[in-house]
C-alpha cells in the first residue's frame, strides 16, 4: 500500500498564514510548498487592496510561478490563505485550479484581521471538485492597513499552536 504523503501548500503576504502553516508542519510533517505569483505583490497595501478587488471583479486567475512536483502524489493537502476582501485571494484561486484534487483530502486554513473570512471557504469547496473538504480553521492574523504586519509570534504564537494542535486533533 502506498504511505500517505502530506502537502502544506499557504499564500502568505505579510507572513502571518505562512506562520500558520509552519506551525501545522511541525505537527504533521509532509511538504511545505509556497504559492508564488509570477507578478510580485505589490508592495503597499494600497495597492494590493486595488490589486485584489480588480482581480476578484474580473475572476482573474494570476499566472503562478512555481508548481508542486509530483503532486498527483499528495494525498492530503492543507491548504493556508489570508483573507483578502471578504474572499479567497485569486492567486489561491490560480492554485487550485491548477491541480486535479478529485480523491484529495483537504485541510482548508486562513487568516484574517478580525473582520472574517466571508466567502472564502465557500470559494475553495467549489474550486475543488471530488475532494474530501475538512473542517477549517481560522486565525486571527494581522490587520496590515492599520500598520499590524506579522503578529503570529511570542505568546500569541504559542496560542495559535494550540489552535492548530485542536484543530489537528478534531479532526484526525
Ligand atoms: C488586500 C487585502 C485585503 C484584506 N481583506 C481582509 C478582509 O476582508 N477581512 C479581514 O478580516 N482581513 C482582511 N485582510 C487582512 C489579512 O487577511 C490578514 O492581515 C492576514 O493575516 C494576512 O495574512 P498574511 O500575513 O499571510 O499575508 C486583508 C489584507 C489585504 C492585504
Amino acid at each position: 500500500m502506498p504511505q500517505s504523503k502530506t502537502l502544506i501548500a499557504y499564500f502568505s503576504r505579510t507572513g502571518n498564514t505562512k506562520e500558520v502553516a509552519q506551525l501545522i508542519h511541525a505537527q504533521v510533517g509532509g511538504d511545505l510548498f509556497a504559492i508564488q505569483t509570477k507578478q510580485p505583490l505589490p508592495a503597499s497595501f494600497e495597492e494590493q487592496k486595488t490589486e485584489a478587488q480588480a482581480d476578484q471583479d474580473a475572476n482573474r486567475r494570476p499566472a503562478l510561478a512555481n508548481q508542486v512536483p509530483n503532486f498527483a502524489e499528495y494525498d492530503t493537502i492543507y491548504i493556508g490563505t489570508p483573507t483578502w476582501d471578504m474572499a479567497l485571494p485569486q492567486p489561491v484561486a490560480s492554485f487550485l485550479t491548477s491541480y486535479d484534487l478529485q480523491g484529495k483530502t483537504i485541510f482548508p486554513f486562513a487568516t484574517n484581521a478580525g473582520f472574517g473570512t466571508g466567502t472564502l471557504f465557500n470559494q475553495i469547496k467549489e474550486l475543488a471538485p471530488g475532494a474530501t473538504v475538512k473542517p477549517s480553521l481560522t486565525i486571527k492574523g494581522g490587520n496590515e492597513g492599520a500598520g499590524q504586519k506579522l503578529v503570529i509570534t511570542g505568546d500569541y504564537q504559542a496560542e495559535v499552536n494550540q489552535q492548530v494542535s485542536d484543530w489537528l486533533t478534531a479532526n484526525q
